[in-house]
């Protein structure tokens, strides 16, 4: 079983044009949907439609149209009254699957409601295998929520503790490493504020310097950093090695969940027993038939082809010997 958590999860709403996006203009929409998202409930559906059992953890009203929708869908889940709406996010997808995101700040959490929620995940995380901890916190919360949660569940449960993994941004993120989660999946941006590298955009075509990078947090206490690169794959990076796994061009339609099918591929796969090479592969399999779909829809793993997924592994920095002091002079 996995438990995801899900503190600022959205009703979705994606607008898929005709044309490109023109900022000012008044344009019409081919069509548009609506989904129940978050990035925990998003990675708690794709393990659903791989009958991979998964339990969705959120704060949220019975009758909120995200509760609602995850109940048509049959997903299993627990939430937490909160006496206020949930958010909605907005996407805006073009035909060349250019997808541009327009996020809420999502209602507060009052201190009250924060504890109440650390103590529904730790009441039911005994016997999982994965705790994810995922997407932005809402406002109220503090940055260090998701390590004030990781260190809350290794105290209660010892080593019967599940895995943690984070998938979050900015501040919480970063705070989160310190509390050493057994993964990480950052995409290239978030990899970069984390290192503190300047040139984010270019990341994604250099898998060695990705691998670099994912490697000074592995040094500093992360077990594993799954760095999702978009169209140019993913670099995986434990203490025994680096992979980078890639695919032939899709016709992405909308990338949105794409990153949270990827940590859902790799957690299946995870689960069932499979080495990094094979939880890389279905990760960059799941994310890839992720973009291919649209919205926030969310792809089985009958919908993925691993056979398309070359994996390699990256070769670990030479390590220099000290150069020989040079003769005194
Ligand atoms: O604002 P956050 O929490 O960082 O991200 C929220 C979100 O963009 O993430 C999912 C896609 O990964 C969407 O379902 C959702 O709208």
């Amino acid at each position: 079983m996995i438990v995801t958590l899900t503190p600022n999860p959205s009703l979705d709403r994606t607008i898929e044009l005709t044309g490109p996006l023109e900022r000012g203009a008044v344009q019409r929409s081919r069509s548009s949907r609506e989904e129940p998202g978050g990035k925990g409930v998003n990675i708690s559906r794709a393990l659903g439609a791989s009958g991979v059992l998964s339990l969705a953890i959120l704060p949220g009203d019975g009758d909120d149209p995200v509760l609602r929708a995850l109940r048509a869908q049959n997903i299993p889940h627990l939430s937490l009254p909160l006496g206020a709406r949930l958010r909605s996010n907005v996407a805006v997808t073009e035909p060349d699957g250019t997808t541009t995101k327009l996020n809420e700040p999502g209602p507060e959490l009052s201190t009250e409601q924060q504890q109440n929620l650390i103590d529904l995940v730790l009441g039911h995380a005994t016997g999982a295998a994965w705790l994810v901890l995922a997407g932005s916190l809402p406002p109220g919360v503090p940055a260090d929520f998701y390590a004030t949660l990781t260190a809350a569940l290794r105290g209660r449960l010892g080593n019967r503790s599940p895995l943690v993994a984070v998938d979050s941004s900015g501040a919480p993120l970063a705070a989160a490493i310190v509390a050493s989660p057994d993964l990480i999946k950052p995409n290239a941006e978030e990899l970069a504020e984390l290192t503190g590298y300047p040139d984010p955009a270019g990341l994604e075509g250099d898998p060695a310097r990705v691998a670099d990078l994912a490697r000074t947090l592995v040094a500093r206490g992360v077990g594993a950093v799954l760095a999702t690169l978009g169209s140019k794959g993913a670099v995986l990076t434990t203490a025994e090695g680096s992979w980078l796994a890639q695919t032939p061009p899709i016709r992405a339609r909308s990338t949105v969940g794409a990153g949270d099918s990827s940590l859902a591929g790799y957690l299946l796969t995870h689960a069932e027993g499979g080495g990094p090479e094979a939880r890389l592969r279905q990760a960059v399999a799941h994310g890839a038939a992720a973009a291919g779909l649209p919205g926030s829809t969310v792809p089985a793993r009958s919908q993925t082809s691993l056979e398309a997924v070359t994996v390699t592994p990256l070769a670990a920095p030479r390590i220099h010997p000290a150069a020989p002091a040079s003769p005194s002079q």
